[in-house]
């Protein structure tokens, strides 16, 4: 580990990261994650999502680049104190913990841990209403994920890291989880980044979505920006003018472009009000403009991502 030397604002910051398993590669990754907020890690199956969280946890040797956290360089097998400050949720339950109560297992957590606080974790497991007395290979998936997450919040971690936290929770335990996580954000100095396929998380928590497909970053947007920006512009070309949509190849900030019907079509953008004004005046009729939602902006990104293929 070396000295501070990040931006105050920024939590990690992955420099040119690169490493390889078999046929899947991630990286080279480039891209600084802002603290305080909270990042939504969004892409397909397979995209590299807890890869990249066990590379943040130095637990993948990169091949190249260089990874910072909270100030913290990170050498692989190297000095981890920087974890102590970290609350990491694994996508799966680590099976060598079976036989261990919640109890034991927070026990443990909290030798490791200078932040654990008794108290947050008792009500953490009374708000999720579980028994931290019962085995965890006793425990449903549901109630062993409200256990897991309770410890992972108990010692109010500054930077905290959920791979699919909401795997398995119904839809009471996933609303007590929202509430949770809103109030471990309250104090607005913490970070917050989870990998999700819950549009409604991303939706409710997320301030920016670092977007992933097939190992690569396509982008780190803020959230607000990307649903005010992205619209759906549905045109007519005046008959006048005979059908052909070279013209709207040009429209500024074009993201996806389809024939709806005879002279209609159906634009995806991102520069609304120039995509609208350049359609008027290039002898096409606006029929309807309407916001994106997030999960047609994210198809929208990885159709444009799997045609550069
Ligand atoms: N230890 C490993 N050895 C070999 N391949 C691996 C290993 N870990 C992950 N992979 C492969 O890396 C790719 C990315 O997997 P990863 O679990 O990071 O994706 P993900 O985005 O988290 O997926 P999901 O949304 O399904 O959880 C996959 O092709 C996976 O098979």
């Amino acid at each position: 580990m070396t000295a501070m030397s990040l931006g105050t604002n920024t939590a990690i910051s992955l420099r040119g990261i690169k490493l390889q398993h078999d046929k899947f590669t991630l990286g080279p990754l480039h891209c600084e994650i802002p603290r305080g907020m909270v990042t939504a890690i969004v892409g397909p199956n397979g995209s590299g999502k807890s890869t990249l969280f066990r590379a943040i946890l130095g637990l993948e040797p990169l091949q190249s680049g260089e990874i910072e956290v909270l100030g913290s360089k990170i050498d692989f097998g190297e000095d981890d104190s920087y974890k102590a400050r970290i609350g990491f949720l694994a996508e799966n339950p680590h099976a060598h913990e079976n036989s261990f109560t919640a109890d034991e297992k927070a026990q443990f957590a909290s030798h490791w841990y200078p932040g654990w606080d008794w108290e947050r974790y008792r009500k953490l497991l009374r708000h999720f209403d579980v028994d931290g007395s019962v085995k965890l290979s006793k425990l449903s998936k549901g109630m062993r994920r409200k256990v897991e997450l309770a410890i992972t919040l108990a010692h109010d971690p500054e930077l905290l890291l959920l791979d699919e936290p909401s795997s398995g929770l119904d839809p009471f335990a996933w609303k007590t989880m929202l509430e949770e996580l809103q109030r471990y954000l309250e104090p607005g100095d913490r970070t917050l980044i989870l990998a999700t396929h819950i549009l409604e998380e991303i939706r409710r928590l997320a301030d920016y979505i670092l977007f992933l497909n097939r190992g690569k970053i396509l982008g780190l947007y803020e959230k607000d920006r990307l649903l005010d920006d992205w619209r759906t512009i549905v045109v007519q070309q005046h008959e006048a003018k005979g059908f052909g949509n070279e013209a709207l190849q040009r429209t500024p900030g074009l993201q996806g472009l389809a024939e709806a019907g005879p002279g209609v079509y159906r634009l995806e953008v991102n520069e609304p009000e120039q995509g609208e004004a350049y359609c008027r005046s290039n002898g096409f009729q606006v029929l309807a403009v309407q916001r994106m939602e997030l999960e047609d902006i994210l198809s929208c990104l990885i159709r444009k991502e799997e045609a550069k293929r």
